[in-house]
């Protein structure tokens, strides 16, 4: 039985991707050999000696502590691309709840509930309409950070609406590349999108490099009524600069996704709580993504969508069993376990093996079963990390 211990709420569509005959599933698991998770804080979670695996179902990892989990050799999975049409379906709402007066209008709508004649509210509506006129997003300037999955699809739905998309992605990936309208000037810095953009959309994920991208500095460089919009993180943006610049008139306003104390009740901020990927379809794309991926890993030690190990994927072959470990990425390791292998008369079938930064990861598949002395042998070899039997 593989053991799967589950954080938040994931949809009933991916944990019913387990066979319930080879898997248990659940929030209380003890043992577990994975974690399936949306926003937990793993930082906070004791790391089980039994974990393997923990996949997120969504896109951001900063509430896993990779670095950590690497050096024990957990495979950490996210699911790419999976919610991104929610988030950027939110984000055009977001452009328009800022472009419009549909908040306010709604607001003074619902306050005229002691009127009972339809006549004079009516009347008395298009008199004050007025004071909900907007703009439009056509013809309009959208700069996004960050082009990756919910970049490009946010870079899409501008175009598709009339606006100019400008776009600055310092480590834009060739497959990001590829999905990515040629109609996308590209920035070769931050400080030109800023200084061109009448609506400005992250979607880079939190990391050191991002913490504060969006600071006082940044902020005197955007077009006076610029609106922020932030449904990548709250660290990216710091918000005592971003209340600072809205309160004098610089920043136009503020639609985030990560609220926080102090720009509450701002009457140039819109805020909602985390749900850029809160839809059904998103829900369910992230979890059974994540399941089909943990599946996979556990049961063939085949990886896909790590982000801390390589993509290794090698099919089995019938009768034979299968070796993996994963090892710091120096040299001479697989040989050392190869010899290991040989000097037991463990006999090699087939065998892959793929690297990435510092670590690396290997599949042997070999003719008869290993026994514990082949495994202890294994991973008594220098830089090997761990050892399964599969
Ligand atoms: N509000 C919500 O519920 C959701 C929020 N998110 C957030 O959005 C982020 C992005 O998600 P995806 O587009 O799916 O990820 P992605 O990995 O496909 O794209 C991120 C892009 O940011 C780029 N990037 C990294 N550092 C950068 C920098 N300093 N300047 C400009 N670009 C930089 C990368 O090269 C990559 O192309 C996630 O990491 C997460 O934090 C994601 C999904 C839902
Ligand atoms: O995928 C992401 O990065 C998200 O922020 C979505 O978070 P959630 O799964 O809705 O808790």
């Amino acid at each position: 039985m593989y053991k799967v211990r589950t954080y938040n709420q994931i949809s009933v569509k991916g944990l019913d991707r387990f066979p319930r005959q080879a898997y248990e599933v659940g929030s209380d698991i003890g043992q577990p050999d994975a974690f399936l998770l949306r926003s937990q804080k793993l930082q906070d979670v004791e790391v089980p000696k039994s974990l393997l695996a923990a996949a997120r179902a969504g896109a951001g990892v900063n509430n896993v502590p990779v670095a950590q989990y690497s050096k024990q050799g957990i495979v950490v999975f996210n699911t790419p691309g999976a919610n991104a049409n929610a988030v950027k379906e939110l984000v055009m709402a977001g452009m328009l709840l800022a472009t419009r007066g549909i908040l306010p209008g709604m607001a003074y709508v619902n306050s005229l509930t002691a009127m009972s004649d339809a006549a004079e509210m009516a009347a008395l509506l298009e008199k004050e309409k007025t004071r909900f006129a907007g703009g439009e997003i056509k013809g309009k300037t959208l700069g996004i950070v960050g082009l990756g999955a919910i970049g490009s699809m946010v870079a899409d739905m501008a175009l598709a609406m009339g606006m100019k998309v400008v776009g600055f992605d310092p480590a834009l990936s060739i497959d990001a590349a590829w999905r990515l309208s040629s109609e996308v000037s590209r920035m070769e810095n931050l400080q030109s999108l800023l200084t061109r953009a009448d609506y400005i959309s992250l979607h880079v994920p939190a990391m050191d490099a991002t913490h504060h991208l969006i600071n006082d500095d940044a902020l005197g460089l955007v077009k006076t009524g610029a609106v922020l919009l932030n449904f990548a993180r709250e660290t990216i943006v710091d918000s005592a600069a971003v209340k600072r610049s809205l309160d004098k008139g610089k920043l136009g306003k503020y639609v985030c996704d990560f609220p926080e104390p102090a720009l509450l009740g701002h009457a140039k901020v819109i805020a909602t709580p985390h749900i850029g990927a809160s839809t059904e379809e998103s829900e369910e794309n992230c979890a059974v993504m994540a399941a089909n991926q943990l599946m996979d890993y556990l049961e063939n030690g085949n990886i896909v969508n790590s982000v801390n190990f390589p993509n290794v994927n090698m099919g089995r072959t019938a009768g034979t069993t299968r070796i993996t470990f994963s090892n710091d990425n120096v040299s001479g390791v697989l040989g050392d376990v190869l010899s290991v292998l040989a000097e037991k008369k463990v006999n090699v079938i087939d065998m892959m093996n793929k690297s990435r930064g510092e670590l690396a990861f290997n599949i042997i598949d070999v003719e008869t079963s290993p026994g514990d002395h082949v495994v202890a042998a294994i991973e008594a070899v220098a830089h090997v990390i761990r050892v399964r039997v599969i």
